[in-house]
């Protein structure tokens, strides 16, 4: 077989970008490549998992390259205006698009999807990189992802949050959660409107360097209400809260690692790979995860469990087994009037168990029973290779399978609409409290490991992590200040957990007060919740902004316990360190902040500005105030104060520009010139987007910036110190996009992100 390279495997590594050549080989390597495997489709034939009439359009469709598909982000005006530019600038102008004697469709706008926010390019990856019209259409798509206006998501990847039905004020866990493009749907889930939400979300997941990725994934859209942690989400621990309560989610999305083979259109490698053993192996761990999410699910809430498998062992078994665990607590909700327009089968309430024994020369037996199974371990022709314990017996189907209501699981098939192969199944916990009785609140020693499937008995004596649900307290309450520890016995250190710790700023900390000088914050602004990333609440570089429900968990929890790797939104990043007396606040708000630190500013703090000042901004890096022509903006400038400004950019049609909504971006006032503070990516992408060319000159050479900096000039000290500072800390801003809903058809901006 071919061999395909540029990708990881299915259910795990980000793709790699390739360079032209390899892109070329790419496509040869997705032609050349041997799409078969008689095992798999054996197994799958005799599965059933489509009619036999089908059978053909399935295997075809599974060999054609899958369309690329992206979701709008963002708030609804936003999202609506890119949505728009799509609609009338792009689409009309890919109307005729031919190539090797084939005409192409234009982008197409998935059916299914709420608000018409997702598409669909439905054009070989040859015929985009060789037509004039598919190549500008890559640009924009490339662009607006690296801004977080669109997000590149496998269509049916986008499924089951949209079945989660995620309010602002759920407390949610994302319990395998890497790269982050369903951790992304639930954080706009949570912020619909950028507005302060109540609601938590923490995205876990147990590979630590994938957690950096959710972490550069969900800087897109920042939330004060995000944690990101880094666990074996089988063993997730109980979370402590104020009072002796235990944390409950109302909603969790157990997508769990899988065999990948519904991924077969995009992760070729799986052609030569696959065997039976695949999903049977990793059954154990999704049932255990599956359990461990069901056990930490407040009554009445709801679980979304989801696969990219077609293999009833990781999907339908996993379901029926932990149902027939957690006897009557659970059920499969009927969501079939829910996104009418998405094709979908049913689940299947009867499967088949199937192994490739090398005693049979790797050929598939199928086993009615458990205890045919077992026979064939005793005469020896099967191994109990399964870490010494062989298949386990919840992979049948169960006796009562036929009353779970399976059916209700919805499998998604290729050939039904382009797409890849999903499995989803939503489960809702009973509400009625007497099932629930036995579980009140922290008999079990948070440290102690959580139930698993395979310590049935042990589960059953001990009761689930507790029954008491989050109350969050107004965000303005009050809270005292810095590093509050939980009462009571201090928790055991995970000295092996490199992250460093979390605690909160006293609100009365000079630097705070600096802070809420500069930006005439209101009484609105969540004082309290200023978070840093070190044991002694110092805010030295960067402060973060969280939620009352974050920071209730970081206070009643030790952070290695917990393994937080990030926490809230970056909103203040030291831009000065010098000791100058004539900066009186030496803090910026980075772009992912700025949405949450603007509701609060005080009134005058937001500057006006057109695409005449963007352009001079972006032509040089830190432009003399000379350089702008008198108006208002210059005048208002002259009388403020060194430091941050946050500057609003009206919508319109400029200075050889284009602005479709108000964006607000964050400058630098030095003495005597400004600096727009985004890095130079930034700015180029900007540029790009708003003028059609990238305008922006290259950054001095370092040299001359110290020079200059030592200079009598005013103007060059200034210049000079914010190159330095950035450059010291390593962080330009990472992002920027236009986004948001300050106001209702206001733009704020995102983050950068590199695709999935
Ligand atoms: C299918 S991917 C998740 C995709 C992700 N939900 C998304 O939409 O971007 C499965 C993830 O599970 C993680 N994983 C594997 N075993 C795990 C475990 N025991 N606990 C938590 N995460 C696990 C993998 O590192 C991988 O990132």
């Amino acid at each position: 077989m071919g061999k395909f390279r540029g990708k990881k495997s299915a259910r795990g590594g980000a793709a790699k970008p390739l360079n032209r050549d390899e892109k070329q080989n790419d496509w040869n390597a997705f032609v050349g490549a041997d799409k078969s495997n008689a095992g798999f489709e054996e197994y799958y034939k005799a599965q059933g998992v489509v009619p036999e009439g089908e059978w053909a359009d399935f295997m075809e469709s599974l060999k054609k390259e899958l369309p690329v598909t992206f979701r709008v982000t963002g708030s609804r005006a936003h999202a609506e205006t890119i949505n728009d530019i799509i609609k009338k600038t792009y689409v009309p102008n890919m109307q005729n698009v031919e190539f090797e004697g084939r005409k192409y469709e234009p982008p197409s706008q998935l059916s299914w999807y709420p608000g018409q926010l997702a598409w669909q390019v439905d054009a070989p990856k040859r015929v985009v990189r060789k037509t004039e019209p598919f190549k500008n259409f890559q640009r924009f798509l490339v662009g607006e992802t690296e801004v977080g206006n669109l997000s590149r998501q496998e269509a049916v990847s986008m499924i089951p949050p949209l079945f989660l039905d995620v309010e602002p004020h759920h407390l949610c866990l994302d319990m395998c959660a890497a790269p982050g493009s369903k951790t992304a749907q639930i954080i706009e889930a949570l912020n619909p409107h950028h507005t302060a939400s109540t609601g938590l979300l923490i995205a876990n997941d147990s590979d630590y360097k994938r957690t950096h990725m959710l972490v550069h994934q969900t800087g897109r859209m920042p939330s004060r209400g995000l944690i990101v942690t880094n666990f074996d989400a089988s063993l997730f621990p109980s979370i402590k809260l104020n009072e002796g309560k235990t944390l409950q989610f109302d909603r969790i999305l157990a997508d769990v690692p899988c065999s990948g083979d519904g991924t077969l259109r995009k992760n070729l490698e799986i052609w030569n790979k696959w065997g039976a053993a695949d999903g049977n192996s990793l059954h154990g761990l999704q049932l255990r995860i599956l359990e461990r999410a069901m056990n930490m699910l407040k009554p009445g809430g709801r679980l979304v469990y989801s696969t990219c498998s077609f293999n009833p062992a990781e999907d339908e078994a996993v379901i029926s087994a932990a149902l027939n665990n957690k006897a009557g607590r659970f059920h499969i909700v009927d969501v079939s009037s829910q996104l009418p327009e998405l094709k979908r089968r049913p689940g299947m309430s009867s499967w088949k168990v199937g192994s490739q024994p090398q005693s049979n020369g790797r050929k598939l037996v199928w086993y009615d029973s458990f205890e045919d199974y077992k026979e064939a371990i005793k005469r020896g022709d099967e191994k109990e290779n399964d870490r010494g314990k062989g298949l386990p017996k919840t992979l049948w189907p169960p006796a009562n399978a036929a009353e779970l209501n399976l059916d209700r699981c919805m499998r998604l098939l290729p050939h039904d609409q382009n797409t890849g192969g999903f499995f989803v199944c939503v489960l809702e916990k009973k509400a009625s409290p007497e099932t629930e009785s036995a579980s009140s609140s922290l008999k079990r020693p948070a440290s102690s490991p959580p139930p698993t499937s395979d310590t049935k008995r042990a589960r059953e004596k001990s009761p689930e992590p507790g029954s008491s649900t989050a109350a969050t307290p107004a965000e303005t309450t009050p809270v005292p200040s810095t590093t509050v520890k939980p009462e009571g016995k201090k928790e055991k250190r995970d000295l092996t957990f490199r992250e460093d710790p979390l605690s909160y700023v006293d609100p009365e900390h000079a630097e705070v007060k600096s802070i809420i000088e500069r930006f005439k914050f209101k009484d609105t602004f969540p004082r309290n919740n200023l978070m840093v990333r070190n044991e002694y609440g110092d805010p030295l570089r960067t402060i973060y902004m969280t939620n009352d429900i974050v920071k209730e968990i970081i206070q009643n929890n030790d952070y290695t316990r917990l393994r937080i790797v990030s926490a809230g939104v970056k909103c203040f990043a030291r831009q000065d360190s010098s000791q100058r007396t004539e900066i009186r606040c030496k803090w910026r708000t980075p772009m992912d902040g700025i949405l949450e630190v603007l509701p609060h500013v005080g009134e005058g703090v937001v500057i006006s500005a057109t695409l005449v000042e963007l352009r001079v901004l972006l032509e040089d890096h830190y432009p003399p105030l000379d350089n702008f022509a008198d108006g208002p903006w210059k005048s208002t400038l002259l009388q403020r104060d060194m430091g941050c400004e946050v500057v609003r950019f009206e919508a319109g049609q400029v200075a050889g520009g284009e602005l479709a909504l108000p964006m607000y971006l964050p400058v630098w006032k030095a003495k005597m010139s400004l600096s727009l503070m985004i890095d130079k990516r930034e700015k180029s992408i900007l540029s790009l987007r708003t003028f059609g060319e990238d305008i922006c000159k290259p950054p001095p050479p370092q040299k001359d910036l110290s020079k200059k900096a030592e200079g009598a000039n005013t103007q060059t000290e200034g210049e000079g110190e914010v190159a330095e500072v950035a450059e010291a800390e390593g962080e330009g801003d990472a992002g920027l996009g236009i986004a948001g809903e300050v106001a209702e058809g206001d733009v704020v901006v995102n983050k950068k992100e590199s695709e999935q």
